[in-house]
């Protein structure tokens, strides 16, 4: 006989743990099915009677109480900041989110997630991505138009007669060489003949700065009016103006008509600088100031307000082979550098998040590594990394650089969009470096990859068009309430940053396989006074390549470490002290257990 009150040895308790939760689960079964289907499709773990919604509002009953593809979203969570304090609500697929007060100067709140679906903190519904509050891609005609986008769906007036053979699923956005503003009425009809009425007129910025609208206005009605077109799309202003997803929609029918609408988007009219539009009622971001931008990193900024009681607010990232412009693209938008960048492919190993915050929208952008054929353990991470970020994101921008051209790593990337409920745009990066001629064949081969809802060509380096692309990115939004408070910049920890930075100095100068085997871990950062110690390791693979970072006489690491010092006081405001040293960690792109270690 047992004695009872014998000790279970390690093999019985564990034995009777199983037990325990078999029954646990047993009763779950027994209990949801009581409950029938309308429980089972609840978002698990949806904490104090929240409910996760679905990732399109789906669910039989109620589209608040359906769990969609992202699982419980709509938690409670919430994140504190280190300085503020405030709440960042939301949680999502990816579990709690974290608090990680110990940013300091940066005092970020940190969430991983969305509040997107579900219900926020004093119980209003938080739309679900497709779900109900959201205007839907079938809004038609929307105008997003500062700098001079033509509408989503939206005609101009005329266009079929004035853009001749470019007029079919292309639409003037800018007017005589004034921007349309706003939000046009009435859909293309197809072929993208119907008057628009461009309401609103005079938009800011030049009438060249040209969007893409996206073409079809599938049935919804959105604040624009009717708007019943399958093609109708904006030709924006010319040059740079971006191709129009109704071309694509109706590429069978009109392959002729094509190269000729790209080239009219591509042919630049007078760049006429504008007065703001008094008309604070279109649905209209303000125009975007950079400088003010990084105010928001320190100190509150005026909060977001909505306007037209629509206000957006949803996560999108850009994607694309390695050195597309990403990153650049990604710090030009947020106004500040949060990713590093170098002509060297596969730079970026970190899915960064940078938030935008406009008035009457909040954009959470996501940058990622850039996909490419994995030769290591490390490049299936990262690329599974890129693949997860697609699935949670409202919108993705595939970034095409505009000097070179379109090849097999763009249409693998394009058709594995196939697969995303996301609003895919296309971004023709670079512009700046290539002239006329090759964008205008860029944008015809870009449009003929994917039925792209915009195709928006920017240039990071010069700024052209990035306002316009914000717009775009913006207007597939959902609806929702902000998701980050507002003095948010990022919320990658301060010591990755760091050991961003100063892996970006040290790729300078480097080639060959050297760049991909360079890994930088910051250990510890201690604040003494005014200045902050940061004690980190640069890993390298092999002996050789040691030798080489650290050049002869140590010259090279002195030079690494002295422009990491000087990227590092920028970005915490405040003086460091270096203390860098180069380490080989044998094969660790191959190696599980280091990559763990290095953070993969
Ligand atoms: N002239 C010009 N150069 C750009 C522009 N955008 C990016 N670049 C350059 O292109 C190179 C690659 O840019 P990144 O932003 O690092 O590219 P990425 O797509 O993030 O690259 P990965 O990290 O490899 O995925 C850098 O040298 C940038 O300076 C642009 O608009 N114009």
């Amino acid at each position: 006989m047992t004695d009872p009150d014998r000790q279970l040895t390690a093999g019985e308790r564990n034995a009777q743990r199983r037990r325990e939760r078999a029954a646990a689960k047993r009763e779950q079964a027994i209990e949801a099915g009581q409950r029938g289907s309308a429980s089972s499709t609840r978002g698990a773990g949806v904490p104090k009677g929240r409910s996760g919604a679905g990732k399109r509002g789906t669910g039989s009953g109620s589209s608040s109480s359906g769990t969609g593809k992202r699982g419980a979203a709509g938690g409670e969570a919430g994140a504190d900041t280190g300085a503020g304090g405030r709440r960042a609500a939301g949680m999502g697929k990816r579990g709690a989110a974290t608090s990680k007060s110990g940013f300091g100067a940066w005092g970020r709140a940190t969430t991983t997630g969305s509040t997107r679906s579900g219900r926020d903190a004093d119980g209003r519904r938080v739309a679900g991505r497709d779900g109900n509050a959201r205007p839907g891609a079938g809004a038609a005609g929307r105008g997003v138009a500062e700098g001079g986008s033509a509408g989503r769906g939206g005609a101009r007036s005329g266009s079929t007669e004035r853009s001749g053979a470019a007029a079919r699923g292309v639409t003037d956005g800018a007017v005589e060489g004034r921007t349309t503003r706003g939000v046009t009425e009435g859909g293309a009809g197809r072929g993208g003949a119907g008057r628009s009425g461009a309401e609103g007129g005079a938009g800011r910025g030049s009438a060249a700065r040209g969007v893409a609208g996206r073409g079809s206005a599938e049935g919804g009605a959105g604040r624009s009016g009717a708007g019943a077109g399958r093609s109708g799309a904006g030709r924006s202003g010319a040059e740079g103006g971006s191709a129009a997803r109704g071309g694509a929609k109706e590429r069978s029918g009109d392959a002729k008509r094509r190269p000729a609408a790209v080239e009219a988007l591509v042919e630049s009219t007078s760049s006429v600088e504008l007065p703001p539009s008094q008309d604070a009622g279109q649905a209209i971001s303000a125009p975007v100031v950079r400088t003010e931008k990084k105010r928001h990193r320190h100190k509150v900024a005026t909060p977001a307000k909505p306007v037209d009681d629509v206000y957006r607010a949803g996560f999108a990232c850009f994607v694309g082979r390695p050195n597309a412009g990403k990153s650049t693209l990604t710090n030009a938008i947020i106004g500040q550098k949060i990713a590093i960048t170098s002509n060297k492919p596969q730079t970026t190993r970190h899915v960064i998040r940078g938030v935008l915050h406009k008035e009457n929208a909040q954009l959470v952008l996501v940058d990622t590594p850039g996909l490419h054929r994995p030769k290591t353990l490390l490049g299936e991470r990262l690329n599974d990394l890129v693949r997860e970020t697609w699935s949670e994101t409202d919108v993705i921008g595939i970034c095409f650089p505009a000097d070179e051209a379109v090849g097999a790593g763009d249409r693998f990337i394009s058709a594995e969009m196939a697969e995303l409920k996301a609003t895919v745009i296309a971004v023709v990066t670079k512009v700046d470096l290539v002239g006329p001629a090759v964008l205008a064949e860029r944008l015809l081969a870009v449009s003929k990859l994917y039925d792209f809802a915009d195709i928006v060509p920017v240039s990071a380096v010069s700024g052209h068009q990035v306002d316009n692309l914000v717009d775009v990115l913006v207007s597939h939004l959902p609806e929702s309430p902000a998701l980050y408070p507002d003095d948010v910049l990022t919320e990658e920890p301060e010591q990755v940053l760091i050991g961003e930075l100063i892996r970006e100095a040290a790729l300078e100068g480097v080639r060959d396989e050297l760049p991909h085997s360079i890994a930088v871990l910051v250990d510890e950062m201690i604040v003494e006074g005014n200045t902050t110690k940061i004690y980190a390791n640069l890993y390298v693979e092999r002996d050789s390549q040691k030798s080489i970072v650290i050049g002869t006489k140590g010259a090279r690491l002195k030079d690494v470490g002295t422009r990491a010092r000087a990227e590092i006081e920028a970005l915490l405001g405040r003086k460091i002290y270096l203390d860098l040293h180069i380490r080989v960690a044998k094969e660790w792109q191959r190696d599980p257990k280091l990559l763990r270690r290095l953070g993969f």
